[in-house]
C-alpha cells in the first residue's frame, strides 16, 4: 500500500483523517436513513425484523497489504458482510465500519478502503451508516452490518432429505488466488486467467441478486466463507441431514482452476482444483437447499440431500473439511 505523497493519519490528526474520510461518502437516502453518518450515531428507518453480523479483516491473517490494494479491501470488507446478510435471506440495509491503523500509514490508504467500501455497499443497495477510527499496530477493518427480513429467515437447520443442493457463484477460486499470491504470482503481471482468480481472493463480489432471488423458496442458505465441505458441512449438522455431492458438478466448477495448479507445479493438478472447490473459503459463492422443482435461473444444482448423518461426501466417501481456521496457523 504505497502513498508516498498522500499525508500520514499522524499527520492529518484524528479529526482530519475523519474529515476526509466523510466527504468519500454517498449522501445515504433520507428516507431510509434520516441521521447518516457525522452525529452520535445514525438513525435509520426499516421494515420487518433487523438482522445483525459483523465480520473484521486484519492485516496479516486475512490479507497482506503487498497484494491488497485499499479499494480491494474495501470491497472485501463489505462483501464478506453482505454476503451473510444475504445468506439469512434478508434484504441488506447499512454498514457500519471501524478501521485501526498504524500513524505512519497514509490517509489515502484510509480513503481508499472507504472508496471500494461504498462502491460495494452501493452496488448492494447499503447505505454507508457510519464507523470508528482507531490507532494500533496493523491494519483492521471490522465491519457491522445490519439487514432487514419481512419474510422468514432463512437458516442452516432447514435443509431436507430430498433437497437439491445448489450453487450460486463460485468456490476454490479465492484459494487458488492465496495460493498464487503465496506463492509469488503479482496480479499484474499473471495471464489473464490467474489474475482472476487473485481477484477473487482480493475483491469478491458475491451475487447478492441471485441470493436474493432463492430466498423465499431455499429451505437453507449459506455463503461459503469457509469452504463448500466446511459451510455445507454446517448445513448438513444443524440439519440433520447428509449432502452428497454431484462429481459431474464439481469438476465443471474445478476446470478453471487446472491452469493455477499446473502453474504451481503441482504434479497432479487436476485434484489440486477439485481440492480447491471442495475446500477453499473467500469466494462468498452462496450455497442453498431448495426443492429440485424450484431451482431458480442463476443456481446450479451440485449434490442431494439425504437421511442421514455421514455429513458430505463425494462418491460415498466423507470430504474433509480442511478449511482455513484462526488461531491455530493453518493457511
Ligand atoms: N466474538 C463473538 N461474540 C459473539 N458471537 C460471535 C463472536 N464471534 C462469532 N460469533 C458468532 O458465531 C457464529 C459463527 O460465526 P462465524 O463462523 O464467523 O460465521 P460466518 O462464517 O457466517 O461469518 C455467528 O453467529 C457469530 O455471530
Ligand atoms: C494472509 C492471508 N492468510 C490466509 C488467508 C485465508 N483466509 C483468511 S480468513 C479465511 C476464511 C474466512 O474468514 P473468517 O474470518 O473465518 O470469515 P467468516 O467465516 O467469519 O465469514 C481464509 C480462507 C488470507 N485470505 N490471507
Ligand atoms: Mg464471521
Amino acid at each position: 500500500m504505497n502513498s508516498l505523497a498522500s499525508p500520514t493519519l499522524e499527520a492529518l490528526g484524528e479529526d482530519g483523517v475523519l474529515a476526509r474520510i466523510l466527504t468519500r461518502l454517498p449522501a445515504p437516502d433520507p428516507a431510509r436513513v434520516p441521521v447518516g453518518p457525522g452525529d452520535d450515531a445514525a438513525v435509520s428507518r426499516i421494515e420487518g425484523r433487523l438482522v445483525t453480523t459483523a465480520d473484521m479483516l486484519v492485516e496479516g491473517e486475512d490479507f497482506l497489504p503487498a497484494w491488497c490494494d485499499p479499494v480491494r479491501l474495501g470491497v472485501k470488507a463489505a462483501a464478506q458482510n453482505l454476503a451473510d446478510v444475504h445468506a439469512m435471506g434478508a434484504a441488506p440495509h447499512g454498514l457500519v465500519i471501524s478501521l485501526g491503523a498504524p500513524g505512519t500509514t497514509p490517509v489515502d490508504v484510509l480513503t481508499g478502503i472507504m472508496d471500494g467500501f461504498a462502491a460495494e455497499a452501493r452496488r448492494a443497495g447499503a447505505s454507508v451508516l457510519g464507523g470508528d477510527l482507531s490507532g494500533g499496530p496493523c491494519l483492521i477493518v471490522s465491519v457491522t452490518a445490519l439487514g432487514t427480513l419481512t419474510g422468514p429467515a432463512v437458516l442452516r437447520s432447514g435443509a431436507r432429505p430430498g433437497d437439491a443442493v445448489v450453487l450460486a457463484g463460485t468456490l476454490g477460486r479465492a484459494a487458488a488466488g492465496l495460493d498464487l499470491l503465496l506463492a509469488g504470482c503479482a496480479p499484474e503481471g499473471a495471464p489473464a486467467d490467474l489474475a482472476a482468480l487473485i481477484e477473487v481472493q482480493r475483491a469478491p463480489r458475491p451475487d447478492y441478486a441471485a441470493a436474493a432471488a432463492i430466498a423465499g423458496s431455499a429451505h437453507a442458505l449459506i455463503d461459503a466463507s469457509d469452504g463448500l465441505a466446511g459451510d455445507l458441512g454446517r448445513v448438513a449438522r444443524a440439519s440433520g441431514v447428509a449432502a452428497a455431492l454431484d462429481r459431474d458438478a464439481l469438476t465443471a466448477l474445478a476446470a478453471p482452476l487446472v491452469p493455477a495448479a499446473r502453474a504451481l507445479g503441482d504434479p497432479d493438478p487436476a485434484a489440486r482444483a477439485l481440492h480447491w472447490v471442495l475446500t477453499g473459503g473467500e469466494d462468498h459463492g452462496f450455497i442453498a437447499t431448495v426443492d429440485p422443482g424450484r431451482i431458480p435461473v442463476g443456481w446450479t444444482r451440485i449434490g442431494t440431500c439425504r437421511a442421514g448423518d455421514s455429513g458430505v461426501s463425494l462418491d460415498g466417501e466423507p470430504v474433509a473439511d480442511t478449511a482455513f481456521r484462526h488461531f491455530t496457523g493453518d493457511r
